[in-house]
């Protein structure tokens, strides 16, 4: 299946010189959830900019839905939502008026039956006649999406979506989210929050400084890159680590209660079952024992710090 979003080695440079994007490549396959991370200045909104046609790449090739988005970007952008950051809505507009004129910016035909499928999809019907300054942060942020949504597009970037929102609200994000992904939108974000793409991406991208350091499979890359831990909780405190314990691998808790083991995943043997020995025969009675995977919080530090290194 080809890609609905293809980027080829794109390249920004802003007029004062200072290279946003570095080479960028990436495909984007339909009906994913794709998070791009990064920290702040690393280039994520530029390249979203650039794939919505905000901003001109200044070399480099983005074709959405097989349309180059320079030599036909009308076909491009009709199949492109973008909903921004910031909240930029008239407010004493009403909520359907707003919602119908972005479709008409699209040169799309006024299609009250697609607006309401629009409004109710993101349980704004009810707030249809209301007027934008009266509703909450959170619905105008899904005025935001239902705006991007107006004129059927099949990819939709969400800069940042949950930027400064209570965590209700973020998850009520990722709810909208998770619904649109079903409706066989394809969806890319932008955000600062590991656990957001953590809980709802297909795949991450990590882009610092202009570059892509790397795009893979959530699952996959938390089992590829990630460790674990094994704590093993003592019946009884103890002061330091036993001497046939000592390894760069086993810790004490500061309240001397817990051994904690890092083991890593990938590896064929982890060491578990010798470590449990080597504990029984140091005379350590065990209370209980649990595991803890490491986070995507964990890899995207890991990454960023060994890039800046
Ligand atoms: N119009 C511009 N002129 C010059 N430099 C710019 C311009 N817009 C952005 N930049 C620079 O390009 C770099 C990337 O910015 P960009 O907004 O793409 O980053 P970001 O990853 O979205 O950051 P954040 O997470 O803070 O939103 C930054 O160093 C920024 O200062």
């Amino acid at each position: 299946m080809s890609p609905i979003v293809s980027i080829q080695t794109l390249h920004k440079s802003y007029d004062d010189g200072f290279e946003a994007l570095k080479g960028v490549s990436l495909e984007i396959e339909e009906g994913e959830i794709l998070a791009l991370l990064g920290p702040n200045g690393a280039g994520k909104t530029t390249l979203i900019s650039t794939v919505c046609g905000i901003t001109t790449a200044t070399s480099g090739t983005v074709t959405v839905g097989g349309h180059d988005i320079i030599k036909d970007f009308r076909a491009a952008r009709s199949l492109i939502g973008l909903v921004p950051q910031e909240i930029n809505l008239e407010p004493f507009e009403k909520v359907i008026n707003t919602v119908r004129f972005s479709r008409g910016l699209y040169g799309k035909p006024r299609d009250d039956a697609a607006i309401e499928k629009v409004l109710r999809s993101l349980s704004l019907w009810d707030k249809k006649d209301a007027r934008i300054h009266a509703l909450s942060g959170g619905m105008k942020r899904r005025v935001l999406i239902a705006k991007a949504l107006a004129h059927d597009p099949r990819v939709l970037f969400l800069d940042e979506p949950t930027a400064g929102v209570d965590v209700e609200l973020r998850r009520d994000m990722w709810d909208v989210v998770a619904d649109l992904k079903a409706s066989g939108v394809t969806i890319i974000l932008t955000t600062h929050y590991i656990e957001e793409a953590e809980a709802i991406a297909d795949r991450v991208g990590v882009i610092a400084k202009g570059e892509l350091l790397l795009v893979e499979k959530k699952t996959k890359l938390m089992k590829r890159m990630g460790q674990k831990q094994l704590e093993v909780q003592l019946a009884e405190k103890i002061d330091a680590v036993p001497a046939s314990l000592r390894s760069d691998a086993v810790t004490l808790s500061e309240d001397g209660c817990t051994l904690i083991y890092t083991y890593d995943t990938k590896r064929e043997r982890t060491g578990i079952t010798k470590l449990l020995s080597q504990v029984a025969d140091a005379g350590l009675v065990l209370r209980d024992l649990s595991t803890r995977q490491s986070s995507l919080e964990d890899i995207f530090v890991t990454l960023v710090r060994e890039d800046a290194a």
